[in-house]
């Protein structure tokens, strides 16, 4: 018998989309376990370890609160069942992590459709993106990583935005030479968004985008200290 599709996750929470364009939806967040990335200023580090020392059951994950770099393994239909359990309301889900697309996302994408969802995946754009056709892709490229990790040629055509953390004046530079691959139509939305908050990179993203016609993106979430 073949083995079901599992996904390892890290939290489930219910609250409103903070970033990019689809900012005030009310979604389903999905935080998938397993980055190798290293962002030096992600904001999601506790993510980043697949040990299975961390493992524990959905229950234990669904009763912390705050940061935890605990994690559970589920079916689709386990995760299905824990939305009922949880009564959320939401119709739109936010697959993020970690780094949602080291998993093959299009077997959870299409049970999330089937159910009536709409779909969004976060992703840094560094593996292949596996999603059905209709899913929101949100790409915020990650650029001459350590380890070697960078984002896609095809990540970048197949994004529906593309989402750029910035802080200085390289980042601009990195994505303006990312945007020359962004050949697709319509072409994707393009937003900027601070890191961390910080006054500085606030000011240059405001400047950027006023510059380019770019649009920005603040973490909306974070200021209003929301999940
Ligand atoms: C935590 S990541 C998870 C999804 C995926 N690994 C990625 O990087 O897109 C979700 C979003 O938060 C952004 N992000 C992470 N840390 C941030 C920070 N300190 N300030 C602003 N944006 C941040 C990422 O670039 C990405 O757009
Ligand atoms: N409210 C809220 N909006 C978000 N949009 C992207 C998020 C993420 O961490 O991927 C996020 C998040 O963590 N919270
Ligand atoms: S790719 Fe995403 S989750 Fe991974 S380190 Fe970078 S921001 Fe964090
Ligand atoms: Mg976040």
């Amino acid at each position: 018998m073949q083995t079901p599709t599992e996904y390892k996750i890290n939290e489930v929470f219910e609250s409103i989309q903070g970033e990019g364009a689809l900012t005030g939806v009310p979604s389903i967040f999905v935080r998938l376990q397993g980055c190798p990335v290293g962002c030096a200023w992600c904001d999601t580090k506790h993510t980043w370890t697949l040990d299975e020392q961390f493992q524990v059951s959905s229950e234990q994950v669904m009763a912390e609160s705050g940061e935890s770099e605990n994690w559970f393994a589920t079916s689709i239909e386990q995760l299905l069942n824990l939305f009922d359990r949880h009564q959320y309301q939401a119709k739109n889900i936010i697959l993020t992590g970690g780094e949602p697309c080291m998993y093959d996302l299009r077997p959870l994408c299409k049970a999330l459709f089937d159910k009536g969802y709409t779909v969004s995946v976060e992703t840094s754009g560094t593996y292949e993106i596996k999603v059905t056709p209709e899913t929101w892709v949100t790409v915020s490229p990650k650029v001459d990583m350590k380890g070697g990790f960078k984002v896609r040629e095809d990540a970048i055509l197949r994004a529906n935005e593309i989402k750029h953390p910035v802080a200085m004046e390289k980042h601009i530079e990195e994505l303006e030479n990312l945007l020359v691959w962004a050949t697709q139509i319509p072409a994707p939305l393009v937003y900027l968004q601070p890191i961390s908050q910080q006054k500085r990179a606030t000011e240059l993203a405001v400047k950027t985008c006023i510059a380019k016609n770019w649009r920005l993106s603040l973490q909306t979430h974070k200021f209003i200290g929301i999940e």
